[in-house]
């Protein structure tokens, strides 16, 4: 063969780690960076409509202190400026004194012009979010697609489910709201202190001097509660959790009347979210009432302390009016500006719970050769196999198994003695890094393969059979893209689902509900084992597939796989004796070893494990 397996793994386990060490994305710029392909030149767009509609903001002040001061005061127009030079080309102040029409129009088509942008910068905006939140969604789903098994069964659903929606949600709000008024915000602040210190520059410092009171406030706010909105996050996805696992085992709920302790348990965690909640809205009450007060304290200061400089004739009364309209421009984008930084903390919390999904390392589908040549007389072996889902317990030790192109192999064990992990391992559907020994196909080892090659050679019938919401049909279907309907029908007939499908007004187009919930246990157990005939893989494996099933079924789908599907290699998961005593080779599991193995006539010949079950089984004594 001259493949030295041991080195190959060892050289595999090194580049996994180097992969693990890597995340996708360093930091939350270099994700943005990412998600925000194909919807950047929106929040661009909207960025530059936002700082046109900031400017339009500031002419108004500037028409209606010139009226004041040079129209309907006595104040003397300047020789050259911007004013002076619009004031002369609609007919000088006389003019516009008679005609004060002009400047108020003036007002009006400036105020329209600022609608008319605003409206655009929304479009754009509204675009952009969309843009950028299905980008985020489809990313997301398609890398939680590709993460291995392993990841799933230590993360639950309902938190994930939260961070693929709650979190995306506040991700695209902060993007299109926050990140996009950032420009506008900067913009007015700066040109509302530039026209302000043109009017008067000690009253400017001392309306600009609340700046760092609040921007620094808003810094010290942002750095305290970024905590509890993760807690409150993580209690948000707990939450989830709960719902969700509820509403997928309401039949056992029900059926152990577990109903009052379910909602109490709904009732404790919704308890510890809402509180997080009280609290988080506390400080936020506290920071926006605090808020409130500087500004409040500011506008008073220049209202006053403007006044006193009007009435000694510092400045004149139009310019008052401009510096105090000028100043509520300021004081506005400086509460943004606060509430942008404040808002950074939810959005961050966001962001890392999206990046944790988004940097857990996916399974590798077509790194490995695709190329499958029988090297071996097993298409199948385990050489001395052991693994563990967590360190110190092994949950199968040194498994010496073998299986031949053709064969029925048969796998009995008690419950938890690692017959469905087998069968994990081999569809490397577990950690393959703790795998210990080796394990082949067609004499290869299996990580040799392209995952998704590999994977395409075994058809699996799970334990509990999960159907999707569709027709039979289409769940027959489903592991195969052209598939005819001849195909799905005599799959159908093989797994005995003739019979039901006759019951049914549509036979087989009848719809089944979420989880084939329309459907009993046998019922789906037959649609399952359909289904993994019709994908005609090299090696099929029943995981307790019969379990539901009358004997008379059992027989007769036990029938079809040796006479008509006899060339498939297969291996039968039971616990009823009769499913497997026709295989070729059964193996007897127990506590994750192989205690015994061979034909059914040999094993009841010798005392162990398979004759007990035999003869309890079978009510008789050999
Ligand atoms: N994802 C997992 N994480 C941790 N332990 C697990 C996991 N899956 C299974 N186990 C443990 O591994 C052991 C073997 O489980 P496995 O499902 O392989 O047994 P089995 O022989 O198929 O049982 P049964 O006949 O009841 O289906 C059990 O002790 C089980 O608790």
């Amino acid at each position: 063969m001259g493949i030295n397996c041991g080195k190959l793994r060892s050289n595999q386990g090194d580049n996994m780690k180097k992969t693990e060490n890597r995340p996708r994305f360093a930091g939350k710029a270099s994700f943005l960076r990412y998600e925000l392909k194909g919807s950047l030149g929106f929040f661009v767009a909207t960025m530059l409509l936002s700082a046109a509609a900031a400017l339009t903001e500031l002419i108004n002040p500037r028409i209606i202190s010139c009226v004041i001061d040079y129209v309907i005061g006595n104040e003397v127009l300047p020789e050259n400026g911007i004013e002076s030079f619009f004031i002369r080309s609609f007919g000088g102040t006389e003019y516009i004194g008679k005609h004060i029409y002009i400047p108020a129009l003036a007002v009006i088509g400036v105020g329209l012009l600022s609608a008319g942008i605003k409206y655009l910068s929304g479009a754009s905006n509204s675009a952009g979010a969309e843009k950028f939140v299905k980008r985020l969604r489809n990313t997301l789903y398609a890398h939680t697609d590709k993460l291995p098994m392993a990841w799933h069964q230590k993360n639950p659903a309902g938190d994930m489910i939260q961070r693929c929606t709650s979190d995306v949600e506040t991700v695209k709000n902060f993007v299109s709201a926050q990140l996009t008024s950032f420009v506008r915000i900067i913009l007015l602040i700066v040109l509302s202190m530039f026209f302000m210190l043109k009017i008067n520059v000690r009253l400017t410092l001392i309306a600009a001097g609340f700046i760092p009171i609040i921007v620094g406030y808003s810094l010290f706010f942002h750095s305290r509660i970024g905590k509890t909105f993760m807690k409150a996050d993580n209690e948000e996805g707990v939450v989830s959790s709960i719902v969700q696992e509820n509403l997928t085992g309401i039949r056992v709920v029900r059926a152990f009347g577990k109903e009052a302790y379910e909602c109490d348990r709904f009732i404790t965690k919704n308890e510890n979210y809402t509180m997080l909640w009280v609290r988080i809205m506390r400080i936020l009450s506290i920071f926006w009432s605090m808020g409130d007060f500087i500004s409040g304290l500011q506008v008073m200061l220049v209202v006053i302390l403007g006044a006193v400089l009007c009435v000694k004739d510092d400045i004149t009364a139009g310019n008052y009016i401009a510096f105090v309209s000028y100043n509520a421009m300021l004081t506005w984008p400086v509460r943004e500006l606060g509430r942008t930084i404040a808002d950074l903390s939810r959005a961050g919390v966001s962001i890392d719970r999206i990046m944790y999904i988004m940097n857990s390392v996916p399974e590798e589908l077509d790194a490995g050769s695709k190329e499958f040549k029988e090297e071996s007389d097993a298409l199948i072996s385990f050489e001395k196999v052991s693994f563990s889902y967590k360190d110190g317990t092994d949950v199968l030790t040194d498994i010496d198994l073998e299986v031949k192109k053709g064969e029925k192999i048969g796998i009995i064990g008690g419950t938890g003695s690692g017959k469905s992990t087998l069968t994990d391992l081999l569809t490397r559907l577990c950690d393959e890094d703790r795998v210990r020994g080796v394990i082949k196909f067609m004499g290869r080892d299996i990580r040799e393969y392209s995952l998704t090659d590999y994977r395409r050679r075994f058809s699996k019938v799970q334990q509990e059979p999960f159907l999707f919401s569709g027709t039979i049909a289409e769940n027959i279907g489903i592991s195969c893209e052209n598939i005819s309907r001849e195909q799905i029908d005599s799959a159908a007939r093989d797994a005995a689902l003739d019979g039901i499908i006759d019951t049914f007004t549509n036979g087989l187009d009848t719809y089944v509900g979420e989880r084939g919930v329309t459907l009993s246990g046998g019922q789906k157990q037959r649609c399952a084992i359909a289904a993994g005939l019709v994908k005609n893989a090299d090696v099929l494996i029943l995981d307790d597939s019969f379990s539901a099933l009358d004997a008379e079924t059992d027989e007769r789908i036990r029938k079809t796989l040796y006479e008509k599907y006899s060339g498939m290699t297969m291996i039968i998961i039971a616990h009823r004796i009769t499913t497997i005593a026709g295989c070729d080779r059964i193996y007897v599991l127990d506590k994750g070893r192989v205690t015994d193995h061979g034909t059914h006539q040999e094993l009841i010949l010798r005392k162990g494990i398979y004759r007990d079950i035999y003869e309890l089984q079978s009510g008789r004594q050999i």
